[in-house]
């Protein structure tokens, strides 16, 4: 909570005081009405009191439950506009902190996860504030103002009040201590819903390919259950409160009542049981106010489990150690002569027991084209990956420009870095807002063609245009014209080393021949990392690097490593003829 009141500024902390300030008007003014009913009980009771006396006591009373109630609209106006501002803001704060999350960070919330917590989270805390400020406010306030005036009033009735106040503290304790367990495990089930709903709405194509819409449905109904398992234990064991606080009031009532009658048959006189009889109802009207308050009070304990859990599952986001510390460097020194250098790196995923990259070196000059090929699974993408510093190594170092990455800021790093993934990811928008990607102010239209050119993607690009419409992740794309974009999106970058992860793989012959061909000529001083499972694509490359079960087989020209290396002449013979091998 403590969260919250640190993210207030000072207009936030006026309008509190504000709140706080009219609460105790309220709570004075409502205060005021018992003793005014004491006194019309009074000037009823009394021979020779006037309609005119009576009504003004009554006028009184009037303007104190006006006052009031237009003093509960001001509060609430405003603890919803400091409750919308706090937690505007903490969404702005956990977005922020999971877009500086690497992928090893990620791993230890799932995405259904963090979208719970940046939506459903969110606005759970929202609805206790909103409600809660003033209802926090008000209860003690109410509860301190009341027993203090029933105590000068007649002090043998303060006790029923201080025992009623103690027996709801114990309650509400015991079913807080039996909810709040209830409600962490509600959040990560929902969790789990969301994760449930995620797979099949991104996987929907394949779970109708394979008539699995009954698997899935089962999968969501058992959650589902779940959810609604944990939800009424939590509301049944919550339910709990109305009907004690029912009885409670009962039980005040009854308790001053027989105070009252003892202390009337003691009193000897009509004017002492005029005035205790008074006190009875003024006692009567106080105790009610107090529960009320503590009962209103029960809506914002029913939320304050769930509450809490959302709050701490926030502070768990926005706390977290990011693994990969920014470095400082900016630029590096673009005059050396290397681009790329891995010095003995090894790396395993978390939840990898075994090396995926075990002790890999190689060193590749600028403006060259190095490749990556070998097996599926044997780490050509993982290198990719800790490059762009998705990851950090666990041994050895690598070297953009002389500087171990880590000595760069990130933002710096993958400046110079121009990125095309495995899977092609394209998002809402156009075609010009997928190419120059997080540069939309000043779009530069040669710049635009040019890299729309090279990627071989011009024919489709002028039949849709640039502002032809890309749904969310291209689906109204082919996969081929999908990869050209997300190319193009990276060429379009002007970035001093590409890295093409497999995605040549989606193209036809023809044209991953052609784009390479105007890679070699359009961007001849970049540095060029190619990974890919085509000899073709890999055969014109200045070095070829074979990785094997996450160790370097082999580096040399297509060539030099027919002629050494066994695995690579394998991989050539399955995919080239013996002519094209030069065999012949
Ligand atoms: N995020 C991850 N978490 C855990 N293990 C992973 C992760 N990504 C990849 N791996 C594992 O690391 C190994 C290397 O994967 P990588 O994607 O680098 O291989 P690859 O050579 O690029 O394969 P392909 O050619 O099929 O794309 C595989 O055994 C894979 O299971």
């Amino acid at each position: 909570m403590s969260r919250v009141f640190k993210s207030f500024t000072k207009k936030e902390w006026m309008l509190l005081a504000i709140t706080v300030g009219f609460v105790i008007i309220q709570v004075l003014l409502d205060l005021k009405i018992p003793a005014y009913m004491s006194e019309v009980t009074i000037l009823v009771q009394t021979a020779g009191s006037t309609m005119t006396e009576i009504l003004t006591v009554g006028g009184y009373m009037l303007f104190c439950s006006i006052s009031s109630l237009l003093i509960t609209f001001l509060t609430g106006f405003c603890a919803a506009k400091v409750a919308t501002k706090a937690c505007m803001k903490m969404r702005g704060d956990i977005y922020k902190k999971i877009n500086s999350f690497s992928m090893a960070d990620m791993t230890n919330f799932s995405t259904a996860s963090l979208i719970t917590r940046t939506t459903n989270d969110i606005t759970q805390i929202q609805m206790t504030l909103c409600m809660g400020f003033v209802i926090l406010i008000r209860a003690p306030f109410m509860c301190l103002f009341a027993i203090n005036k029933i105590s000068t009033n007649n002090p043998s009735f303060s006790l029923i009040a201080i025992v009623a106040v103690v027996l709801f503290l114990c309650v509400i304790g015991i079913l807080l201590a039996l909810t709040i367990p209830k409600s962490r495990k509600l959040q990560k089930i929902i969790d789990s819903l969301n994760t449930v709903i995620r797979e099949h709405l991104t996987g929907v194509r394949v779970v109708r390919a394979y008539n699995a819409e009954v698997y899935h449905e089962e999968k969501f109904e058992k959650t589902n259950q779940d959810v609604a398992q944990t939800n009424s234990f939590v509301n049944a064991t919550m339910a709990f409160l109305n009907p004690f606080m029912s009885s409670l009031m009962s039980a005040i009532t009854l308790a001053v009542y027989w105070i009252g009658a003892a202390l009337i048959s003691e009193s000897g006189s009509a004017d002492a049981a005029l005035i205790i009889f008074s006190d009875m109802v003024v006692f009567s009207s106080y105790s009610i106010m107090i529960i009320l308050s503590f009962m209103v009070l029960t809506v914002i304990f029913m939320m304050l489990p769930r509450t809490l859990v959302a709050l701490s599952r926030i502070d768990e986001v926005i706390t977290f150690n990011n693994k990969i510390k920014d470095g400082t460097e900016v630029s590096g020194d673009t005059a050396f002569p290397v681009a790329i250098e891995f010095k003995n790196v090894s790396f395993s995923y978390a939840d990898g027991d075994e090396k995926v990259l075990d002790s890999i070196s190689f060193c590749i000059k600028k403006g060259e084209t190095a490749a990556f090929i070998g097996a599926t699974g044997s780490g050509k993408s993982t290198i990719a990956k800790l490059i762009l510093r998705y990851y950090d190594v666990d041994e050895g170092e690598i070297l953009i420009d002389g500087i171990n990455i880590k000595a760069y800021t990130q933002h710096a790093l993958r400046e110079k870095l121009g990125f095309v993934s495995q899977t092609a990811v394209l998002f809402n928008g156009d075609i010009t807002s997928n190419i120059a990607f997080g540069m939309e102010e000043n779009v530069s239209k040669d710049r635009l063609d040019k890299a729309v050119e090279i990627a071989q993607a011009t024919d489709f690009v002028d039949k849709i245009g640039l502002d032809g419409r890309v749904s969310q992740g291209g689906l109204n794309l082919s996969g081929g014209q999908k990869q050209r974009v997300s190319i193009a999106r990276a060429l379009y970058k002007n970035a001093e080393l590409y890295i093409f992860d497999d995605c040549f793989s989606a193209l036809d012959y023809r044209t991953d021949r052609m784009l390479r061909e105007k890679l070699a000529t359009e961007t001849k001083g970049a540095t060029k990392l190619i990974v890919a499972q085509r000899i073709s694509t890999v055969k014109d490359a200045n070095q070829i690097i074979v990785i094997d079960q996450g160790r370097v087989a082999g580096i040399g020209t297509h060539t030099d490593l027919l002629l050494q290396n066994e695995l690579y002449r394998e991989i050539a013979e399955s995919q080239l003829s013996k002519e094209e091998l030069g065999y012949a």
